[in-house]
């Protein structure tokens, strides 16, 4: 009988043996409370304007999300095709609202499931949601943890974040003198006395590159994480990319390779350490294509930016997982030596993510090694 690997993912590119791709089942409706207001302000808040406070489910048209599920299950036929083990979370209840003494929050599908949870080679790290409605999304993958727990590998947790009024920091607005407060205004949760900002982090803020890692951080409440990684992980040498992004950084920063990784731009490269400047580096190209028309399904609101898809899901050292719908992104690697394996992906700016975040990568062959020197 095949014996089950244990988690092994250091990388974000060496072969890809195990794969967990999450699901969009009943995933009808953003709630958009002050902790999503906050985490999607920059995509969302030049089209909500001052409306959002108001706003609190926003529905998402049922025929898109078939749509998506459409596209996650051609996502799935490519990578089992490709010779990976794909896992699926457990699958999501319709409607599902959840309670906390201090707020409550309709949940959030797996979908994203690069966000709540990171692979440290072999320790799967539950990271601290930013966003109420996420809080127990991670519960769906516990059947999946608990195997490779079985296994032999590790499983920690970071401290579970209350999210009561008051937890959030909005120092990386601030600093850019932008304001938030048609986020912080609508907030509906109860504080904690004597609770200031706790620790929050995504899975998504960290770019693996075998012993190092790269870290966003642009808050205290990212602060606090980074802290809590140095002192979990002593073996891994973390590397704080000062505000680099308001969070996650997978559709700035993809790693292709060892010495050749896709940036958004030059712009990006003061922000990565003196070493990784050093690296062969590809700018996404321009996009032709329209962008897509949701004017027949009323209000839709995009919660990723328009280069969501330069967040591909490597397979090998040459061999890219591409949204079929960017063709020009699907030439420039071809020229530059890899198998492209075009998968569709329609709803990309909807949903939040491309294919890197719609997957957490649980077992590859690399290991840690040292890439930077
Ligand atoms: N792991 C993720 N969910 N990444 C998505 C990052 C999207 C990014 N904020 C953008 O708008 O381009």
């Amino acid at each position: 009988m095949k014996q089950n690997p244990p988690a092994n993912s250091y990388d974000e590119w060496s072969r890809l043996r195990e794969v967990v791709v999450g699901r969009a089942d009943h995933y009808t409706e953003h709630h958009t409370d002050s902790s999503w207001m906050l985490f999607y302000f920059e995509n969302v808040a030049p089209v909500l304007g001052d409306t959002a406070a108001e706003r609190d489910l926003l529905s998402i048209p049922a025929q898109l999300v078939d749509e998506l599920n459409e596209d996650i299950a051609g996502l799935v036929d490519t990578l089992t095709g490709c010779g990976v083990t794909v896992l699926r979370p457990a699958a999501p209840g319709k409607d599902v609202d959840i309670r906390s003494p201090y707020w409550d929050a309709r949940a959030t599908p797996p979908l994203n499931v690069r966000d709540q949870s990171i692979v440290l080679g072999k320790t799967i790290v539950e990271t601290a949601p930013h966003i109420r409605a996420r809080l127990f999304e991670n519960d769906l993958l516990k059947p999946i943890f608990y195997r490779y727990y079985e296994q032999g590998g590790n499983w920690l947790s970071m401290p579970r974040p209350a999210l009561a009024a008051g937890s959030l920091d909005d120092a990386y607005f601030r600093r850019r003198g932008v304001d938030v407060s048609t986020a912080t205004s609508a907030e509906t949760a109860q504080p904690i006395d004597g609770l200031g900002l706790e620790m929050v982090f995504d899975g998504a803020q960290c770019i693996r590159l075998g012993r190092d890692v790269l870290v966003n951080v642009a808050n205290t409440n990212h602060d606090l994480a980074l802290r809590w990684l140095r002192d979990n992980f002593p073996q891994l040498c973390f590397h704080r990319l000062d505000a680099m992004a308001d969070n996650h950084i997978d559709s700035i920063i993809v790693p292709l390779r060892p010495g050749l990784m896709m940036l958004r731009s030059p712009q990006y490269l003061p922000y990565l350490p003196q070493a990784l400047r050093s690296w062969d580096v590809i700018y996404p190209p321009p996009m032709s294509g329209p962008e897509p028309d949701y004017g027949d399904f009323g209000f839709v609101i995009p919660t990723a930016s328009r280069y969501i898809d330069i967040n591909v899901l490597s397979i090998d050292e040459t061999t890219v997982v591409v949204n079929s719908h960017y063709p020009e992104l699907i030439r420039v690697l071809e020229q530059r030596g890899f198998t492209v394996a075009p998968v569709r992906h329609r709803h990309r700016r909807l949903f939040g993510g491309g294919f890197h975040c719609f997957t957490l990568d649980t077992v590859r062959d690399g290991g840690c090694e040292d890439y930077l020197t």
